[in-house]
């Protein structure tokens, strides 16, 4: 099936249907409060129309993962999605137990409840195939209580997981204006013909940003990746790099050693990967200083300034950049010039620029620089994998979901 087969708002009828809304409000956090409201605004206008045309709206999305500092309650969101919305939003700190279903069945055409994140259960935190999510006791639990499920989740469409690949299938489905604007954007403004294509890749979702890389390679894709934030360290250690005992214990404690084999594999099979030259780093008194990438001391930070400027240079040369991922820990004002400059030299370049992700979306903002972008995607995995040429599973599912509803 063609992605613009799939259904969107304009299929359903949503007039005193209570609709299930899968959104993705995963936003930075900082000391438990949102860094940047983004992906609620993106959320805003799909809301709206459902509520216009009568739906009563139930809003479900995930923050962060269990075991991080920005796996945190929806509260925040919630009092900001009633700020951009202009109306007041129900919020119920639950998700699925007695107290959510009971302001699920009460809830009225027109209005809004936001539920809890959905990751504080378990069972979101498993990828599993569509018809195993679709037994789980969230889906079992919740669908009974909706006539309609739409996907607004772009960013978490590279996800199988209960509340994303789950409702599709025992409920009839479609596209919010999130991922309806995604995926037709992408589609056409990822010209396979059109190359040199750059791809900047930072971050701190390594495995997920590896699997890419080697999908990016094997239908070859990207003509450079240039590697920044934790991935390349990863890729530094992999070409034999002492990054010095601290650094080695960040990977360590991240789970990131194991991923040292694929790196290798991937640079002996000649994948166009760059790393960075030098760093901002910070030692244990707190004195911040650039080093050169081979003989680091302090604690890697952010790129420096040599890497910027190097990178800088191969973008020139680009006709499509994609970037995702900061490229140090840019949540700290003294480690954001790295990524904020790869940014800038990136909508400088003149070539078509797509970014993901929502930290990037934050610097272009801060920079004052939106009116030069190709396209923002409101997601970075999900954004990489379908242009890597993957199958989001949220789009799987809303397919299934249509020959099982819309046939009949
Ligand atoms: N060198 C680094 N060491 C530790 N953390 C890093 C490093 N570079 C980037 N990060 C962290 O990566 C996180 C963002 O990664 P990710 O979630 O993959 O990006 P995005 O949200 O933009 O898609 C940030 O919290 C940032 O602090
Ligand atoms: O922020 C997200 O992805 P992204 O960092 O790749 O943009 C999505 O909310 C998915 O989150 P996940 O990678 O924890 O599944």
């Amino acid at each position: 099936m063609k992605l613009e087969e799939l259904p969107t708002l304009d299929d359903i009828d949503v007039s005193n249907k209570k609709v299930l809304l899968r959104v993705d409000f995963n936003s930075p956090v900082k000391d438990e409060e949102l860094l940047d409201d983004s992906r609620i605004r993106a959320h805003v206008p799909t809301i709206k129309e459902l509520l216009e045309k009568g739906a009563a709206v139930v809003v479900i999305s995930h923050q962060g993962r269990p075991g991080e500092d920005d796996f945190i309650t929806l509260e925040p969101h919630a009092k900001k999605l009633s700020e951009v919305l202009g109306q007041t939003i129900n919020f119920v700190d639950d998700v699925m137990g007695p107290e959510a279903r009971r302001r699920i069945k009460e809830l009225k055409p027109g209005e809004v409840l936001l539920l809890d994140n959905v990751r504080f259960l378990a069972e979101e935190n498993i990828n599993a195939p569509p018809e195993v999510q679709a037994k789980t006791y969230l889906v079992r639990r919740l669908a009974k209580l909706f006539d309609v499920y739409v996907n607004d989740a772009f960013a978490t469409a590279h996800r199988s997981q209960p509340s994303v690949v789950g409702f599709p299938l025992v409920l009839p489905s479609a596209m919010g204006r999130v991922m309806e604007k995604e995926v037709k954007a992408l589609s056409k403004v990822f010209n396979p013909q059109v190359s040199p294509k750059i791809f900047v890749l930072g971050g701190g979702k390594v495995p997920d940003t590896i699997v890419i890389i080697e999908n990016l390679v094997k239908n070859k894709v990207a003509d450079r990746i240039l590697t920044t934030g934790l991935v390349a360290e990863v890729f530094l250690v992999a070409k034999g790099v002492d990054l010095g005992e601290k650094n080695m214990e960040v990977l360590e404690k991240k789970g990131l050693l194991g991923l040292i084999p694929k790196a290798k594999k991937l640079l002996l099979a000649g994948a166009p990967i760059e790393t960075p030259l030098d760093f901002k780093t910070v030692d244990e008194e707190g004195n911040v200083r650039v080093e050169p990438a081979f003989s680091v001391t302090g604690l890697i930070r952010d790129v420096g300034p040599a890497t910027v400027k190097t990178y800088g240079e191969l973008m020139k040369d680009a006709r499509v950049i994609v970037m995702r991922g900061p490229a140090g820990v840019m949540e700290d004002p003294r480690f954001r010039e790295g990524t904020r400059e790869l940014v800038r030299l990136a909508l400088e370049s003149g070539a078509f620029t797509i970014f993901g992700g929502g930290h990037l979306t934050a610097v272009i903002k801060e920079l004052g620089m939106e009116d030069k972008v190709g396209h923002i995607s409101t997601g970075g995995g999900a954004l990489l994998s379908f242009l890597a040429g993957k199958e989001l599973p949220a789009l799987k599912a809303l397919e299934m979901s249509k020959e099982r509803f819309w046939s009949k």
